[in-house]
């Protein structure tokens, strides 16, 4: 059984996902460094953009707040993005910051440029761990195989990063199915 669209993943620890995942999308699901870059490598000639689908203030998702120990009515920056190589997305993301730790760090202005690009140079970044979901992003049309979150602090700052892999994806890498 699979969530609908437009209901809240269900996330489970990345290890009790590894029974149903093959090797191949093992090493995109598993991996710590950045997404943008390695998307640019697998890319190859192709043209890697951000495109920015919504970045507004808005109330998190409940699967979100309880992520990030927020009360489910606060408040938080929510930035919606497609990750595509060639105009095509292969990746939809969601990331979701409480405003408590934003101190004016100017994210709304970060626009196509990947937040993640600008996350890895923090010298001082942790993330914790991943937690994986094989239901579809409750923001956007296209299915994918497998989806990660996991939260990145600097700081004061935390943002819960949520990545959805696309079939877009499978298919022009010749990934396998899950
Ligand atoms: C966290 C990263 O940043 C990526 C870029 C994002 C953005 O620009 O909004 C969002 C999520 C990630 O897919 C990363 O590259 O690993």
């Amino acid at each position: 059984m699979s969530n609908g669209p437009g209901s809240d993943p269900r996330w489970r620890p990345l290890a009790a996902a590894r029974p149903a995942m093959s090797a191949a999308w093992w090493q995109w699901v598993a991996s710590r460094d950045s997404l943008t870059a390695r998307l640019v490598s697998a890319g190859g000639q192709r043209a890697f953009r951000v495109r920015l689908l919504d970045q507004r203030l808005g109330r998190p998702r409940r699967d979100e707040a309880l992520a990030l120990g927020l009360p489910p009515t606060r408040h938080a920056w929510l930035r919606e993005v497609a990750l595509c190589l060639d105009e095509r997305p292969w990746v939809v993301a969601r990331s979701v910051v409480p405003l408590s730790g934003l101190h004016g760090q100017r994210l709304d202005r970060l626009g196509e440029r990947s937040l993640g690009s600008w996350l890895f140079r923090q010298p001082d970044l942790e993330r914790g761990p991943l937690e994986v979901s094989a239901d579809p992003a409750p923001f956007h049309a296209a299915s994918g195989p497998w989806a990660r979150r996991s939260l990145f602090r600097h700081r004061r700052f935390a943002v819960l990063v949520q990545e959805f892999f696309l079939e877009r994806m499978a298919d022009d890498l010749g990934l396998p199915s899950r």
